[in-house]
């Protein structure tokens, strides 16, 4: 089956789009091509009514360098980076406030992504908004600062497409790179939990919506450091 007509992917690629609506990437991994399409726009609504309250910032890393992205945080949890190393706090160190509340809108998007990958009772209690520019990447990583890894991670993608670098259960494994596309969720959980990924770049099209912005929402279940 193949999913409704985008004009702005038929033009990115110059190509017939006839990619599936859902491809496991390998077990535990799948994506969910313009799983939230038509109601993108309320969840792009969502994340700028949280960075009104928690601004996008570019936050240090522990190398001494600077993230490319910019991000923010919403929920009881929110990832912080400094030259301190990474870790979940629930106070936002610009305000010293909380992060903002997770809207309802996005816990739901998220649960449901999860539920269709085969993750029931998804509880994201952590969701990390990026903001990625001309320039912007994230080099290969792995979620591991959640202390628990039993949930999956939920990642929703919003406005310019993302190159996205999915790799294994080893940085030296091999990598591949695809496309993530305004309302693309990607799930991944379970055996492939713990495989590194990354953001390469972006694709050089505007998006009609965010223009050259990139913005991704991740959703994760984190227990707390004690
Ligand atoms: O922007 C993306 O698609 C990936 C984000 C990511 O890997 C992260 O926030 O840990
Ligand atoms: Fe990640």
């Amino acid at each position: 089956m193949t999913h409704p007509q985008n004009p702005a992917r038929q033009l990115d690629l110059l190509l017939p789009d006839n990619r599936p609506d859902r491809e496991v990437l390998e077990p535990g991994a799948l994506l969910l091509r313009q799983f939230v399409a038509s109601s993108a726009a309320i969840y792009l609504q969502a994340l700028h009514a949280v960075a009104e309250q928690a601004p996008f910032r570019h936050m240090h890393t522990p190398g001494g360098g600077t993230m490319s992205a910019a991000m923010t945080s919403c929920g009881a949890l929110g990832w912080v980076s400094s030259t301190q190393g990474y870790t979940y706090t629930p106070v936002d160190p610009l305000s010293q406030q909380p992060w903002p509340a997770m809207p309802a809108s996005l816990f739901a998007l998220a649960r449901n992504a999860a539920q269709t990958a085969g993750y029931p009772g998804f509880t994201p209690n952590a969701c990390l908004l990026n903001c990625y520019q001309d320039g912007a990447h994230m080099g290969l990583h792995q979620d591991r600062d959640e202390g628990d890894m039993k949930q999956p991670v939920v990642s929703l993608s919003l406005g310019r497409t993302g190159i996205f670098m999915w790799g294994g259960q080893n940085r030296r494994d091999r990598v591949r790179t695809f496309a993530l596309e305004h309302g693309d969720v990607l799930v991944w959980g379970g055996p492939a939990r713990l495989h590194y990924h990354g953001i390469k770049g972006l694709a050089p099209a505007p998006h009609p919506i965010t223009g050259l912005t990139r913005y991704n929402i991740t959703f994760r279940h984190v227990v707390a450091p004690s």
